[in-house]
């Protein structure tokens, strides 16, 4: 059951019930730790800040998948081809989508520094010079879930998704970046 621990978790939830009572057919799709070769994100932070600093404390008391905003892309696309051919049928709803495994954001990071170095990218720290911090240590003006794990098995029964491990869809990423 959704329990919003912040103004901005409360406002998604709020949005979710909006389009789930609206009386049309809809798929909502929850996510998680969402990062790609585009825009903002935490690993593009972290890309910039190792080649800034030469030490970064990085929280390890929070978990999740990262999630590629191209998994999110090609899923909707299908989800909307399947609401073409089936109209009457579609099963509208809420649906988890996020990568198979979990991290910490501190365990993160450090794939992001080691891939990166690998790549030869301009980085003025390695992996080792990553600390891990609690929650506590990082504060931020919104409270940030402890566990943004998501069960993926509903997605995976009735479109056929099968998400990718999130190490494989960093590095595909990081290799995008390489390529730029
Ligand atoms: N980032 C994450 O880890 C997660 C994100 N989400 C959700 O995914 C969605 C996207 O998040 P994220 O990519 O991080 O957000 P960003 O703030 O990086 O991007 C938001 C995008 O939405 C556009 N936008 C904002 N307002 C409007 C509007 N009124 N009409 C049209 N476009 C608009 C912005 O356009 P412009 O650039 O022109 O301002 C921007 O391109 C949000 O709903 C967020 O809550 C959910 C889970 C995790
Ligand atoms: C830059 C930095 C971040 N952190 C931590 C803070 C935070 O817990 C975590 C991620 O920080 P960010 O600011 O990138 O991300 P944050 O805004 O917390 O990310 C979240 O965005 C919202 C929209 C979501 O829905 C979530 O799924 C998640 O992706 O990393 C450090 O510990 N040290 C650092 O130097």
């Amino acid at each position: 059951m959704a329990n919003p621990q912040c103004v901005y978790g409360s406002s998604k939830l709020a949005g979710e019930q909006a389009v789930a009572t609206a009386g049309t057919a809809h798929a909502i799709l929850r996510t998680s730790w969402v990062f790609g070769a585009h825009g903002g994100n935490f690993l593009k932070t972290i890309l910039r800040l190792a080649n800034e600093r030469d030490q970064l404390s990085i929280v390890a008391g929070q978990i999740g998948a990262p999630t590629p905003a191209s998994l999110l892309a090609n899923v909707t696309a299908h989800i909307i081809q399947q609401y073409r051919r089936d109209k009457c049928d579609f099963p509208s709803g809420l649906y988890h989508l996020s990568c198979s495994g979990s991290t910490s954001w501190y365990e993160y990071a450090q794939l992001v520094v080691e891939l990166a170095a690998t790549h030869g990218f301009p980085l003025k720290l390695s992996a080792a010079d990553i600390q891990p911090i609690p929650t506590s240590g990082y504060p931020t003006p919104a409270r940030r879930p402890r566990n943004s794990q998501l069960d993926c098995s509903k997605i995976q029964k009735i479109f056929g998704t099968h998400p990718p491990d999130w190490h494989d869809s960093v590095k595909h990423v990081l290799a995008q970046l390489d390529q730029r």
